[in-house]
């Protein structure tokens, strides 16, 4: 499904062959701003490649590609202006203290002085560098590793950011802290990152693309796993009260109670973004007392097995 508002990403038909090897076969999607996708393949099924398309670092074969109305062939400088890249390896200049490097790769992005100095600031602001600012980048942890890469990637404000793999050889804190990371971006930023674990990618984006060798599969498996949304609802009432003040919620198609115990129901509802504020509107103004309503994810897993299982009947 095409988003409502103008993509700041344009994929059509691109296709790329390496030699006599296809990598990239006949791909069209679109993000829309402040997304967070996630692009979920095995090894070798072509993220890479993408993603190197997108930045302009390759040629699509076929096809054609748009960051924020550029043409990543006709205009790569201004695609590279919207748009930011932060490999899987996290390379830095190990010699280089963290403060160092952020000016370096500013001035690289055509920022100097006063403007490079503020850019600096802000993104060692935001990604909580400041203590490790006169460090050389040798002396960091994988983490800050990537906290480094990430900042470098915000400088000059990109529209888009593409991380590949980001979570990879984190320990378990340094994937949360990240994590959390990524999703402090959305909104200001669009977020499309590369993984081949699904509970990783699951956690965080809003958005799950699926590629198998090199075909995109499906451009919303989150969706596909569930056309409605379902959210969980525990509160101190009746099944027929809770439905009576639902009743005038737009969207909302049925409510059932769970099967396990008392004061816990399930909601079946349209994909609106606005949907729980309103249903949890209407509870709180007919007295009901409520104690969670929580979106639940869908089973992402069984959708990924399905299409990768069979992929010429889902191509
Ligand atoms: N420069 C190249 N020359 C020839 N073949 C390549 C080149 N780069 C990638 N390939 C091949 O293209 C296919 C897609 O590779 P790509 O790196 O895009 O996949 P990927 O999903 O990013 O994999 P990974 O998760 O391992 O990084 C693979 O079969 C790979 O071997």
């Amino acid at each position: 499904m095409l988003p409502a508002v103008s993509p700041v990403v344009v994929a059509e038909r691109v296709t790329k062959w390496y030699g006599p090897r296809r990598a990239v076969a006949d791909v069209s999607f679109s993000i829309a701003p402040g997304e967070i996708v996630g692009l979920l393949g095995p090894n070798g099924s072509g993220k890479s490649t993408i993603f190197r398309m997108l930045t302009g670092y390759l040629v699509p074969t076929s096809g054609r590609i748009a960051v924020a109305g550029h043409d990543v062939v006709e205009d790569s400088i201004g695609v590279r202006r919207a748009i930011s890249y932060v490999p899987e390896d996290a390379p830095l200049y190990d010699h280089m203290r963290v403060g160092e490097f952020l000016h370096f790769m500013a001035g690289l992005k055509g920022l100097h002085g006063a403007k490079a100095r503020a850019a600096v600031d802000e993104a060692a602001e935001r990604l909580d560098l400041v203590r490790v600012m006169k460090l050389t980048a040798g002396k960091l942890s994988r983490g800050f590793r990537q906290r480094v890469s990430i900042a470098q990637a915000l400088l000059g404000n990109p529209d888009v950011l593409v991380l590949d793999e980001p979570t990879s050889g984190l320990d378990p804190h340094q994937v949360i802290a990240v994590r959390d990371l990524i999703q402090s971006l959305a909104g200001r930023h669009t977020v499309l990152m590369a993984s081949h674990i699904l509970p990783e990618i699951e956690k965080i984006a809003s958005r799950v693309m699926i590629l198998l060798d090199g075909v995109l599969l499906t451009s919303d498996a989150l969706k596909d796993a569930a056309p409605d949304f379902r959210l969980r609802l525990s509160a101190d009432a009746s099944l027929e009260s809770i439905r009576a003040a639902a009743d005038a919620v737009a969207g909302v198609h049925d409510i059932v109670a769970a099967a396990d115990e008392g004061g816990r129901f399930l909601v079946a509802a349209d994909r609106r973004p606005a949907l729980a504020a309103d249903l949890l509107s209407a509870l709180v103004g007919a007295q009901i007392a409520v104690r969670e309503l929580t979106e639940l994810r869908p089973d992402l897993e069984r959708v990924f097995l399905d299409l990768t299982r069979q992929p010429e009947a889902a191509a």
